[in-house]
């Protein structure tokens, strides 16, 4: 299923169209084009909605959001949701600030999401789950499954919790993916771009659910085999042969041949 998906929206090659923040916009650009997606950024409040509805996906994410950015992703998220296209939004930080929280509660209560992706921390807060955090960071520990299956039944969507195992539920069905590399972790910006390629990967012609299972095991395998290759001694070293990587098949991550 994983490899079908990810033919399918590289023939495709969806616009994706991102709200995101000011760390990761370079990452996530070049991740995205790497996989096979095209990437746009556009928060000007006068473009945002028009923008999504020429879009084949919208990502939100309110890493660096600013007061100003909370009506763009507004218009683009309902612009989305009128157009029919998938929603992924990524609370990042929510857990920080009253700020963030606000913006999320605002943003939540305008559009309808098709994937909540965030880290167990950041999904926690959504359900009032008490759980440790360091800034934009998850770092404490409980059940990740449990946090999943709240926020798909509070929000009526798919819940995608990620971390040493990325936990997806709809509500009622849950299930988890183990690829990946702890690298990921100590890399900022990755969770992030696993939000763009997951948005890429929600435009293919299959269940939300399926399609995020495929976007985490993908992301996870290409981890794997980036940690494996020789020269890669770092997070430095890395990125450059993590993005080489997110060009390559499923099969060609497994066979460890790209
Ligand atoms: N310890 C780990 N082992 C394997 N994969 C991990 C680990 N921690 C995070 N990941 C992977 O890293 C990516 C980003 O997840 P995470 O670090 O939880 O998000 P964020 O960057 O938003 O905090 C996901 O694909 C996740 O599966
Ligand atoms: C460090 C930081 N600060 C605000 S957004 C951001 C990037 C977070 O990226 P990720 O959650 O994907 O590591």
């Amino acid at each position: 299923m994983t490899s079908t998906i990810i033919h399918e929206v590289r023939d495709k090659r969806p616009l994706i169209h991102h709200l995101t923040n000011q760390v990761v916009m370079n990452f996530t650009a070049n991740g995205l084009l790497s996989f096979g997606g095209v990437p746009i950024m556009a928060k000007a409040v006068e473009e945002s909605g028009e923008m999504a509805s020429n879009a084949d996906g919208v990502l939100i994410n309110i890493g660096t959001i600013m007061r100003n950015d909370l009506e763009a992703m507004i218009d683009a998220g309902k612009a989305a949701n009128k157009k029919g296209i998938p929603v992924v939004l990524d609370p990042v930080g929510v857990g920080a600030t009253t700020f963030r929280k606000e913006a999320i509660r605002q943003i939540l209560e305008e559009i309808t999401p098709t994937v909540i992706k965030g880290n167990a921390g950041e999904m926690a807060q959504l359900v009032d789950i008490p759980w440790e955090i360091k800034g934009v960071d998850s770092v404490g520990s409980g059940n990740s499954d449990e946090i999943a299956r709240k926020v798909a039944e509070k929000y009526k969507t798919i819940a995608f919790v990620t971390g040493a195992t990325d936990y997806i539920s709809n509500g009622k069905e849950l299930v988890y993916n183990q690829t990946g590399s702890a690298i990921l972790s100590s890399v900022t910006g990755t969770g992030c771009l696993l939000g763009s390629i997951l948005t890429a990967c929600l435009t293919a012609n299959h269940s939300a659910i399926d399609s995020t299972l495929a976007a985490a095991s993908f992301y996870g395998m290409a981890a794997e085999y980036t940690e494996k290759q020789n020269g890669v001694k770092g997070t430095g070293t890395f990125i450059p042969v993590f993005l080489d990587a997110l060009s390559f098949s499923p099969e060609q991550l497994e066979g460890g041949e790209g």
